[in-house]
């Protein structure tokens, strides 16, 4: 048994543990089925990993709660930047991932919440009709790549359901289809407005979820270019609204939002 240090930290719900590499110690995997458990752990979406390096960088690796390993997380990524600049006062972190560099800035402290805004990346979007095995008929949507892999769909129900099943339900079947050789993040997407969208997240790894960095990118990028949505826009989760600013198809997204230090402690492990 050793005693691992940690803090929980969540953005618009979507929880993380963040612990320093060093305590890593090659077990990853088996810290992360361990200590995200709701019922028998600490309880997160996933785990990042965070290691100091010497050009004064810091490397993020993210592995969600079944144990998979994911290129990044956006939410988990600020959550990184809002414990930093709460324990050592930093407001710019550039943080080296395995879905590329994203580039946090602190805006503003609101009580317990960091305000930051994070440069996420340029968007890769895919239109695609998909089919997928025990599913009624053909999913219209993209594929979007922010660093990690998303599938978008626009379902016509108020509930976000389609195909004749809860968003949940699809989700989980799209999310491990074989189509998508290295398993895909899922959101449903409703367009509010001119300016605004709300959409409902399945994950890859931790499922359904109130809120995601990279799923609030993914989901603006297919609602710009395949909905003619604004460019500078709200996407609502159920865990609240973020905002996205991507002012043309060869830019960053710019991705806005709270994060909020919940926790910290030792677990023996
Ligand atoms: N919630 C995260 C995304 C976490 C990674 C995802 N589960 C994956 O496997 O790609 C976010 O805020 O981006």
């Amino acid at each position: 048994m050793r005693t691992i240090p940690f803090v929980k930290a969540h953005a618009r719900g979507n929880d993380f543990l963040v612990i320093d590499e060093v305590h890593a110690k090659g077990q990853h995997v088996a810290l992360a089925q361990k200590l995200c458990s709701r019922n028998t752990g600490i309880g997160a979406d996933g785990i990042e990993f965070f290691e100091r390096r010497d050009d004064g960088t810091i490397f993020l690796r993210l592995i969600n709660a079944d144990g998979s390993e994911a290129e990044l997380s956006g939410n988990g990524t600020r959550c990184v930047a809002a414990w930093l600049a709460q324990s050592e006062g930093l407001g710019h972190i550039t943080f080296g991932t395995h879905g590329g560099d994203r580039v946090c800035k602190l805006i503003e402290r609101k009580g317990d919440e960091w305000w930051i805004e994070s440069a996420m990346g340029v968007p890769r979007v895919m239109p695609r009709t998909i089919e997928i095995e025990g599913v009624d008929g053909p999913i219209e949507g993209a594929m979007i790549n922010v660093g990690n892999p998303h599938f978008v769909l626009f379902p016509q129900n108020e509930d976000f359901s389609s195909h004749g099943m809860t968003w949940q339900q699809l989700g989980s079947k799209i999310a491990v289809d074989p189509l998508f050789r290295f398993g895909t993040n899922v959101e449903f997407v409703r367009v509010l407005g001119p300016d605004t969208i709300e959409f409902r997240i399945f994950e890859r790894g931790c499922g359904p979820t109130t809120s995601s960095g990279t799923g609030t990118c993914a989901s603006s990028t297919a609602a710009i270019s395949l909905k003619g949505v604004e460019r500078s826009l709200t996407a609502i989760a159920q865990g609240g609204p973020q905002t996205v600013v991507w002012p043309d198809n060869a830019a960053q997204m710019m991705l806005t939002g709270p994060a909020e230090i919940i926790c910290q402690g030792t677990v023996e492990f």
